[in-house]
């Protein structure tokens, strides 16, 4: 087929009726000089094209027997109509309840809600990432290590970054960590001496950036201590719809950057992020910057390379780093706040094993201490399952025929598991939908093995999380300090539409904020 009809047949796809399509089709033919017949057959071989398509997905498709919505089983538009609406998952939730266990969500592409399945596909080399989902994150120009497919690229590049994340850097950098903590809940406190209520939202994420940038460049944005926030926010702000575009139009970065408007801008802000994080790793050579992260990033050669990273190369997976290390735990502690808040029993308990464990109100823990709190330890767990801030599938393609729980998987087929389906498998964690902190505290072995093989919030297998330790440490000095700090309402202006999880690739709350009232405690 000509790259003329090629393009015909795209436009095609976006006409409502098939009259509008054969107006348009022949204005253009015209257009070209193409009239009578050779349009009709033009227009004809197209329609015979996607009827065959069709004919082929549903009849004819090595996956044609595994069920699922008829509109999913012959496009992609049915997982993607969920993108623009942050509801994907819960689309794919919906469809593993009607249909069953294995769901195909897109011709080519299958749902499993079986938590043995994580394990079977996250873990195995038989898996890749699925490169159109993946290319769609990235940042310029540089594939950077999220977005590898080539396992012993992405292996060696994982070793030259992961040092920065260890948890003997993590705990070398604690104090800094403390002394953002107590800015924050000080900031928090004199904001609502008077009684008003503070959204505590934009503080959360100033917080989770403020650490991070701090932990990888040595450099503090005290978006914390002045309320104030740093450049670079408006920058992941911008980034964060733009993989939902390249994933449907790949070449979109190529060309968008020239396009007047919102969408333009937000292409141009990336490259201003870009300029920003090249000047800023120049800066930390020049300083002879020795974080854990950049003390061997900067120098070390990446053995797949046989080369040290270029300014470009850490630039990018620098960006990255600021945006996957601050929403991610940001949100998380949103989502604990507002779980807590709504229930005062929960809270009530919660305070109980804090003031026990940490009799001076003002204190910021130390982690080692905290982390071995079981109550404060379930209610984060809860968080993290009822509230995942990676809700959705992490696609995978096949990279030879295998099976995975017991069905066939032929070589090329997308592949995956979601978080907001497997942390709601009824066997591991009865009453899903329900917060129970409880549910952690039952220690029937049965029980336990069950919600742990289902509990998979930062992924599982070599590309699991890289900042599990760095996230931890934030949530679990920062909960503990809080709480025992404050007792917490929600205000009314709160509601469930507005704390929906909104899904894009990391989640949040659709209404991006969280009012609350705090009362100081003694
Ligand atoms: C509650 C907080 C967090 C959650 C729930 C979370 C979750 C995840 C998940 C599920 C993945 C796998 C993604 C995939 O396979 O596509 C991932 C990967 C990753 N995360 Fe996190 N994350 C969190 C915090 C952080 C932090 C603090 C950092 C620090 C920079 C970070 C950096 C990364 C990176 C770089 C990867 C890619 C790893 C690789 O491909 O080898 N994350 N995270």
């Amino acid at each position: 087929m000509s790259s003329f009809q090629q393009r015909t047949l795209r436009a095609g796809d976006m006409f409502s009726s098939r009259i509008d399509f054969e107006n348009a089709a022949k204005a253009s033919f015209e257009r070209y000089g193409l009239t009578g017949t050779l349009w009709r057959i033009m227009l004809v071989t197209t329609f015979v094209y996607v009827l065959l398509r069709v004919a082929y997905n549903l009849w004819f498709h090595p996956l044609r027997k595994v069920p699922g919505p008829r509109l999913a089983r012959i496009s992609p538009l049915w997982s993607r109509i969920g993108n623009y609406s942050g509801t994907k998952s819960e689309r794919i939730d919906a469809a593993h309840k009607r249909y069953g266990p294995v769901v195909r969500v897109s011709p080519n592409e299958l749902s499993f809600a079986n938590p043995d399945a994580v394990h079977e596909i996250y873990t195995s080399a038989n898996f890749g990432k699925e490169e159109n989902f993946y290319s769609a994150k990235i940042m310029l120009s540089e594939i950077r290590m999220f977005i590898m497919m080539d396992p012993e690229a992405h292996r060696q590049r994982r070793k030259l970054l992961s040092r920065g994340f260890a948890q003997a850097s993590l705990l070398e950098f604690e104090p800094q960590l403390t002394e953002k903590i107590e800015t924050v809940l000080n900031q928090w406190s004199s904001r609502t001496k008077d009684g008003s209520a503070i959204d505590i939202y934009p503080w959360c994420h100033w917080l989770g950036f403020d650490t991070v940038y701090h932990l990888l460049f040595d450099h503090d944005p005290r978006q914390v201590a002045t309320g104030q926030a740093h450049e670079v926010m408006k920058y992941i702000r911008a980034w964060r719809p733009l993989f939902t575009y390249r994933e449907v139009f790949p070449s979109i970065g190529k060309w968008a950057i020239w396009l007047p408007g919102p969408l333009g801008n937000r292409f141009r802000l990336i490259k201003e992020w870009k300029a920003y994080a090249v000047g800023l790793i120049r800066d930390c050579r020049a300083r002879g910057t020795k974080t854990p992260y950049l003390g061997h990033a900067l120098r070390d050669t990446d053995a797949h390379l046989g080369r040290p990273l270029t300014d470009s190369e850490l630039a990018e997976e620098s960006m990255g780093g600021m945006f996957a290390g601050s929403g991610t735990t940001a949100n998380t502690f949103v989502y604990i706040c507002y779980a807590v808040a709504r229930d005062q029993e929960v809270q009530k308990k919660l305070r109980k094993e804090l003031q026990e464990a940490m009799p001076d109100p003002s204190i910021i823990p130390d982690y080692t201490m905290v982390s071995k709190l079981p109550y404060l330890t379930a209610v984060i767990n809860e968080t993290l399952r009822r509230y995942p801030t990676v809700v959705a599938t992490l696609p995978r393609t096949a990279k030879r025929d295998v099976v995975v729980q017991g069905v066939h998987v032929p070589k090329g087929t997308s592949v995956g598991t979601q978080n907001c389906t497997i942390h709601r498998d009824p066997e591991a964690f009865p009453e899903p939908m329900r917060f129970i902190p409880e549910r952690w505290l039952d220690e029937d072995p049965l029980a336990t093995k069950r919600r742990n093989n289902a509990f998979v919030p930062f992924s599982v297998g070599p590309r699991r999380c890289i900042g599990i330790n760095l996230a931890q440490m934030e949530l679990w000095k920062l909960t503990s300090a809080f709480f025992r700090r404050f007792e917490v309402t929600l205000d009314p202006s709160v509601t469930e539409e507005g704390m929906r999880v909104f899904d894009t690739f990391s989640a949040g709350p659709a209404g991006s904020k969280l009012v609350i009232q705090l009362k100081h405690l003694s």
